[in-house]
């Protein structure tokens, strides 16, 4: 564990002096008291990571200090260090929770071996403690609104997923649509629930360091690995693993998740040891895999793997009836986070809100209404409360342009529909992040050909 912090507590100032010196040589930062009391003092300033203990203390003794240690959350690792025949103290401590002991006087490469053993398991406690706390903050926000058709049947699949736990799944959605959400639900209506619900974003790493985060890694398995590293796939034995945008995943990194589908064993990197897991994939992607296919920049063999149980959510555009809900159901959250009295739309943002394409889907209909939320006084949110974007450079959106027929009338037709081609294809750019690919897919046409379309219309800039 980098820069760990340790205490030691010992009456003799010499040891604990000298034993001092030796670890901050070591890299680590080291504080002394020499009574449980003064420990005690120091425990609730410095926060140590581990504590090594003398159970023969002035004042309250090593056992008490040892007890009131295991009350804290911040909960330190802790060596007794025991004087030979104390073996009644020892196992006492031991059944106190003390993580390991060693007799004095002991050997100091003994003592490192002991510190370093413990820490690695310290790392380990906290990593799974914060695992969970992730777990607590997802359960909080798996709601998942919707009462379209499209969504009854993503409900319908989700049950189905749940109880077949074993297989795995790929979601598939644009951004936005709501796949982080829907994968928590799977796993935690599944028997898998009440073991880790592990995420990751494949883009958030660089190629190598996702795989040391997924597999893990053995001390010395490369320059930087000072210690044994746990990997993501072990931290989530019994429950689910969510790759999200696998879709960005490099093709050797896909080499070794399809060993690991396949088999259900992986090494870390560094090890020759298999190991074996018991977790289910949820993958998810915004990208066209099977174009990705083609491309070569996704593996088949994978594809098939993950595909044996897939999941589809339409864009926003596609379940319109929804947005009614999704906006109540945002303004309640909103205005509760922000202890601000109930508010509803107008009936000019509601009908905005309905011919609005979305191409952000649920997440820019959240963002828009967590805005109008806070910039609103009143109970309604009205027109300029809403992003001038939404609104377009006229203050109106392409519908209503047509909807103003008269206006339509007195412009050259070819100006009207470069107007509209120009405002589609800037809405999917923004959508797709700048992405001409997949801007193209959805538009429904080929990149040379949105290539043609964004010289004729000096988009490409
Ligand atoms: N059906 C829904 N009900 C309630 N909230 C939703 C729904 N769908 C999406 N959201 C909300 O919209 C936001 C985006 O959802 P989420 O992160 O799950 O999308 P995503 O498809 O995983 O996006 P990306 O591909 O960018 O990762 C989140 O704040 C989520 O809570």
């Amino acid at each position: 564990m980098a820069y760990a912090r340790i205490l030691i507590v010992d009456d003799e100032t010499v040891l604990s002096r000298s034993l001092q010196i030796d670890l901050q040589d070591d890299g680590f930062a080291v504080d002394t008291a020499d009574s449980g009391e003064a420990a005690l003092a120091l425990i609730e300033t410095s926060r140590p990571d581990l504590v090594l203990l003398d159970l023969r203390l002035p004042g309250i003794n090593g056992i008490h200090v040892l007890e009131k240690i295991r009350t804290y959350t911040e909960n330190p690792a802790v060596i007794i260090m025991t004087a030979y025949g104390d073996t009644q103290t020892t196992v006492e401590a031991i059944k106190c929770g003390a993580d390991d002991f060693i007799n004095k006087p002991f050997e100091l490469r003994e003592l490192k071996r002991l510190i370093h053993k413990a820490l690695d398991v310290q790392k380990e406690k906290r990593e799974f403690e914060y695992l969970k706390y992730q777990q607590r903050r997802f359960r909080r926000f798996s709601n998942l609104v919707g009462e379209s058709e499209a969504m009854q049947s993503v409900f319908e699949k989700i049950e189905l997923l749940a109880e077949a736990d074993d297989c795995n799944v790929l979601i598939l959605g644009e951004s936005g649509t709501g796949k982080d959400l829907v994968a928590s639900a799977i796993h935690y209506k599944s028997r898998r629930s009440k073991s880790p619900f592990v995420e990751i974003n494949c883009t958030a790493f660089p190629e190598s360091l996702l795989e040391s985060e997924l597999f893990g890694y053995e001390k010395g398995a490369f320059t930087d690995a000072k210690a044994r590293k746990v990997g993501l796939l072990e931290l989530g034995e019994g429950g689910s693993i969510f790759l999200d945008e696998i879709g960005e995943m490099a093709l050797a990194s896909q080499a070794k998740l399809l060993m690991f589908l396949e088999k259900k064993k992986f090494k870390r990197l560094g090890s020759g040891k298999d190991l074996e897991v018991d977790a289910r994939i949820i993958a998810a992607t915004n990208r066209d895999l099977e174009k990705a296919m083609r491309d070569r920049r996704f593996r088949q063999d994978l594809y098939y793997r993950l595909n044996v149980a897939s999941l589809h959510l339409p864009p926003l555009r596609q379940r319109k009836s929804d947005i009614p809900l999704l906006v109540d159901y945002f303004l309640k959250s909103f205005c509760e986070e922000m202890g601000k009295e109930a508010m509803t739309p107008s009936a000019k943002v509601m009908d905005l809100f309905l011919s609005y394409p979305w191409h952000g889907n649920v997440r820019e209909l959240r963002n828009v209404i967590e805005r109008a939320v806070i910039f609103s006084r009143g109970h309604v949110i009205e027109i300029e409360h809403l992003p001038q974007e939404m609104l377009g450079s006229t203050g109106k959106t392409i519908r209503d342009f047509f909807k103003a027929t008269d206006q339509i009338d007195s412009l050259p037709i070819d100006e009207v529909l470069a107007e509209v081609e120009k405002e589609l294809i800037e809405n999917a750019l923004k959508a797709s992040g700048g992405n001409k690919s997949s801007a193209a897919e959805n538009l429904g046409i080929s990149r040379f050909s949105l290539k043609r379309r964004l010289d004729r219309l000096k988009l490409d800039r």
